[in-house]
């Protein structure tokens, strides 16, 4: 290997450009040495896992692999693991002879360029500073698209959305756990990623994880990763989703679907601040904000044992209602205006008729945001003219109608619930509970004829 350091070697640490080295059998031995001649300073590794820490903790950039031509698998499977926590990481690989087709694997994991040893150091520092220049451009045009503009914003005027979106401004500040509830479709997820973004972590990783959507099985080692040989078929070490948001935000969506042994666990991490990884004896101290959501009510799920109340107490100090989109009817056409905007493909001529307001205007939308946006978003591709009907939207009369009916049925229980309570709390004195109600005596002795509460 040719050793020769370039004049200008002097760089101090200061003026140095971090790199990681993936070394498996030291087949690299001086090329720390050789790199810190280019301001160069190396970081040298011989396994994934610890590459995974050091990209996270130095923020590298730019990294080597060195590889060998009968020995590619486990290397390609760690490249693959690696490039899918940091896509913006940029690698150059190394090879101990000239590299066949069966390495173009190499393309898909942001290998930008290969070397074969022994080293041209010249080129290599090139093509290190090209890489580094690559990566820092990618990353900073991620971070623009993660700006808040990029984010979608929460869309409506009803007092409850303004009310919603001062809320989150106050809270995504404050580094505490916020419990997230609201229907399903409601925008909790979309609320999550607003605190994150209005947090100081807000460059840091936003990890989510749907605990109703893990198999059971596999929800212990997805959260807090497993150490290799923890068990059958763990053939390494993996980062599980609360190590791989550190220094950022973990939003752990269904949280009532989480077991109750997990429950145990995750109330551990939230009072001291480190994990085990499945099969590992060694505490992980991780630093990383948790938000949690459920379109469940978790005081049923207390009550029926299926959540502990010591977690929900921990997790419940910070709330916040992420309103249905009945709470705030009056904003729909606002929100579908615009909905329609995003998706009308180019197509500034698309309106709804009148028969689609009308429908949009009556439905209940039990789906909530994410229904509007997608019976939306079907209606833009299919319509045939400019004006999207109700039939376009896949709210025909028929459902309108059904709806309708339910709407009156609830009304009027709900009408009988407010009448018994006034009458009850009014002891059962007509005058009192009318005057309480703000009707007349004859208004209330017909709601309660029509509600068969007169005899
Ligand atoms: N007020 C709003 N303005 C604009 N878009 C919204 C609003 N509320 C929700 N959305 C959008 O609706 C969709 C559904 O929202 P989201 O996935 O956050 O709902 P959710 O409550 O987390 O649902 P689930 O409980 O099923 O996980 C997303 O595309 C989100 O961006």
């Amino acid at each position: 290997m040719n050793l020769s350091v370039p004049s200008d070697s002097k760089g101090t640490r200061a003026s140095q450009r971090e790199l990681l080295v993936l070394d498996p059998n030291n087949d690299l031995p001086d090329i720390s040495q050789v790199l810190s001649g280019y301001h160069w300073h190396c970081l040298k590794v011989s396994n994934a896992a610890d590459a995974l820490k050091l990209i996270d903790r130095h923020g590298i950039k730019i990294a080597v692999a060195m590889i060998h031509q009968n020995d590619t698998g486990s290397l390609a499977k760690d490249l693959v693991n690696i490039q899918q926590q940091f896509p913006q990481l940029h690698w150059l690989a190394v090879s101990d002879e000239v590299l066949g087709q069966s390495c173009s694997w190499l393309l898909t994991v942001n290998v930008i360029d290969y070397f074969h040893l022994p080293l041209d150091w010249q080129r290599f520092n090139d093509a290190l500073g090209h890489g580094l220049g690559m990566s820092e451009l990618a990353s900073s045009a991620n971070a623009r698209a993660r700006e808040p503009h990029a984010l979608a914003p929460i869309r409506g005027e009803h007092p409850l959305i303004k009310n919603l979106r001062h809320s989150l401004e106050k809270l995504g500040p404050s580094d505490e756990t916020v419990l997230l509830s609201g229907e399903t479709g409601s925008g909790k997820g979309l609320c999550a990623k607003w605190l994150h973004r209005y947090s100081l972590r807000q460059h840091g990783p936003f990890v989510v994880v749907n605990c109703g959507a893990l198999p059971a099985s596999l929800i212990q080692s997805t959260l807090f990763g497993h150490e290799k040989g923890a068990f059958t078929g763990a053939e390494r070490r993996y980062i599980g989703h609360l190590e791989q948001a550190n220094g950022g935000t973990l939003f752990l969506d269904e949280i009532a679907d989480l077991p109750l042994d997990l429950q145990v666990n995750l109330l551990q991490f939230l009072d001291d601040k480190h994990i085990f990884r499945v099969g590992g004896c060694k505490p992980v101290e991780l630093d990383c904000r948790l938000l949690f959501a459920s379109h469940q009510d978790l005081e049923s799920a207390v009550d029926e044992g299926r959540f502990r109340e010591d977690l929900y107490h921990r997790i419940n100090v910070l709330r916040l209602h992420v309103p249905s989109l009945r709470e705030y009817l009056e904003d729909i056409m606002l929100l579908a205006e615009q909905f329609l905007d995003d998706f009308n493909h180019g197509n500034d001529q698309l309106a709804f008729s009148d028969d689609a307001v009308q429908a949009i205007s009556h439905y209940n939308w039990p789906g909530n945001v994410r229904e509007l946006q997608n019976r939306i978003r079907r209606a833009a591709v299919m319509v045939e003219g400019p004006l999207i009907c109700a039939r376009d939207l896949g709210l025909e009369p028929a459902m309108l109608h059904r709806w309708q009916n339910d709407l009156a049925s609830q009304r009027e229980e709900l009408d009988t619930e407010v009448i018994l309570k006034a009458i009850s709390d009014n002891r059962h004195n007509i005058s009192a509970a009318a005057r309480a109600l703000n009707i007349s005596r004859s208004t209330l002795y017909r709601l309660l004829k029509k509600s068969h509460l007169n005899n």
